[in-house]
């Protein structure tokens, strides 16, 4: 185990903000500069809880100006990225470029990726490795349908969906992999699942993991949760000891709202 370092975390939380396919890099920059100041205005304390958004690409440049020219805590990670560095991949984006636009991070497997684009688990495999490749960290996405959790099969479908996209990675590397558990019928619906319900699967990944490498690597790696996830709702979803933050996708469109989804701690639901 690691030890109690952050409150009741053992790992630094994460609260990320998913643009999705919204905000031009105008709308973007002014996003970023009001999340910035009402985090500032908050005191937000940057080393407790970490903060990230994931823009669209053609906001990315004008990110990594406002992130550096002001120095702002706040980081920032692309919304998907080639299995290929470079080459005749005509629109797709290399983490090379990404790296060098100062990101952090890289989803990797959205639902949307996977549905929309058909994206398997192999070629969620192929993303991580050209993330690691660039020196990103995968956020990696998984989670079942509406079909899985009906038929009581949710968890062995997401696990299915984790083995899949992290095999022959190693113990090194799966410790520096953040994965979002987004139940896809909760994405934009504003259905969530019940915070019992994510700390059910945030444990069950645990386990997973725990099994396929060992505990201490399983320990380091960060859960989040992601879904119709507000500031109302995000005290009792990070209450599971499991959960470890939280991937936001329309409430990061709104700066005071994910501002204050970030000092969810504030929200922590206790009994
Ligand atoms: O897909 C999501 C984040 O990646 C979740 O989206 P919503 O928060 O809009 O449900």
């Amino acid at each position: 185990m690691t030890s109690q370092t952050n409150g009741q975390f053992d790992r630094t939380p994460l609260i990320a903000g998913n643009w999705k396919m919204n905000m031009d890099h105008q709308q973007g920059v002014a996003l970023l500069q009001k999340l910035a100041w009402t985090l500032q205005d908050a005191k937000h304390d940057f080393s407790r809880v970490e903060v990230a958004v994931f823009p669209p690409f053609t906001d990315i440049r004008s990110v990594q100006t406002i992130v550096d020219g002001d120095d702002l805590k706040v980081v920032y990670g692309g919304q998907d990225l080639s299995d290929q560095d470079s080459g005749a991949y005509t629109g797709d984006i290399s983490g090379e470029f990404l790296k060098k636009l100062g990101c952090t991070y890289v989803l990797v497997g959205h639902s949307e990726r996977r549905t929309i684009h058909g994206e398997s688990d192999e070629q969620c495999l192929a993303k991580i490795n050209a993330a690691f490749r660039h020196d990103l960290l995968p956020v990696l996405c998984i989670g079942e349908g509406l079909d899985s959790r009906k038929a009581g099969e949710h968890v062995s479908f997401t696990l299915e969906q984790l083995r899949g996209s992290i095999a022959g990675l190693s113990a090194e590397e799966v410790a520096k992999v953040v994965v979002a558990y987004e139940p896809v019928w909760a994405i934009g619906t504003g259905e969530v699942a019940g915070p019992e319900d994510a700390q059910e699967m945030a444990q069950a990944i645990r386990a997973d993991l725990a099994e396929l490498y060992d505990a201490g690597t399983a320990d380091k790696v960060r859960i989040l949760y992601g879904g119709s996830v507000k500031s109302s709702n995000v005290g009792a979803i990070l209450k599971g000891k499991d959960v470890d933050g939280a991937l936001v996708g329309g409430a990061s469109l709104d700066a005071e709202e994910f501002a204050n989804i970030a000092k969810f701690e504030q929200h922590l639901v206790t009994d």
